[in-house]
């Protein structure tokens, strides 16, 4: 895969808040390439975020695609709140949905792409039903609910069952599937991930961290240094 197939997903998590919109459009005129939405409901997991009205807010700042992790539980009754907000993938955890078939229509049906995620201690055996409806599988490398977090090493196996999945499904269908991983991605270890199979990457507190001390907040070298170590894979 070359390098420029990679996809680069800051979390808005940890963007500043009261400048969210000009944090969307610097972000991705720094190189990114997908926003990550990260929606928090204080019940599935312990924090409270960011919800419709925020992503319908963004949606003018940037063409880029709007990724909505959804932390809630129950999921139908918000997902098309957000298919009308602007979002254009919609990923969800399979353990928060009592339909998880059903659930996933309702984000392609409504035009956006779909998938589930999966914490540290989650199977992958929900994926075996559902390929045919899923355009993004996300592997949480930390457990959901806060930015910052260091990443579990034991993800990086589970990468790599997953691409050996998503790879059988894709020469029996040929339906390429992105492979995606959130949590406690930076520098140092983003090439190895990519190395397991992973093809998109969710870096919050890595890449705004990284320019917040900068005036305007620009992001080009911290998004060219996470490139530069996906160029070696
Ligand atoms: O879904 C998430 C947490 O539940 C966030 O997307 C994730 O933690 C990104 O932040 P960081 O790169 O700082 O770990
Ligand atoms: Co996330």
């Amino acid at each position: 895969m070359s390098a420029k197939d990679y996809v680069i997903a800051p979390s808005i998590l940890s963007a500043n808040f009261a400048k969210l919109g000009e944090e969307v459009a610097n972000v991705i005129a720094s190189g990114a390439d997908w926003i990550h939405f990260d929606v928090m409901d204080n019940h599935y997991v312990p924090n409270l975020t960011i919800g419709p009205l925020v992503c319908e807010a963004i949606r003018p700042c940037t063409a880029a695609p709007i990724d909505v992790h959804l932390m809630v539980k129950p999921v139908d009754r918000i997902i098309p709140d957000f298919i009308k907000a602007g979002a254009n993938i919609i990923t969800f955890h399979p353990e928060a949905s009592e339909h998880i078939d059903r659930s996933l229509s309702l984000i392609r049906d409504g035009g956006c792409q779909g998938g589930l995620v999966f914490n540290p201690a989650t199977p992958l055996d929900y994926l075996d039903y559902v390929l045919d409806k899923i355009d993004v599988v996300l592997l949480m490398s930390v457990n959901p609910g806060f930015g910052g977090q260091k990443f579990i090493p034991g993800t990086l196996a589970k990468a790599r069952q997953a691409r050996a999945k998503l790879d059988a499904y894709e020469q029996q269908s040929g339906r390429r599937i992105r492979l995606e991983i959130d949590g406690g991605v930076n520098t140092a270890n983003i090439a190895e991930i990519a190395r397991a199979g992973v093809d998109a990457f969710v870096a919050g507190s890595a890449v705004y961290g990284a320019g917040k001390d900068s005036d305007p907040h620009r992001y080009d070298s911290i998004v060219g240094a996470l490139r530069a170590e996906l160029a070696k894979v």
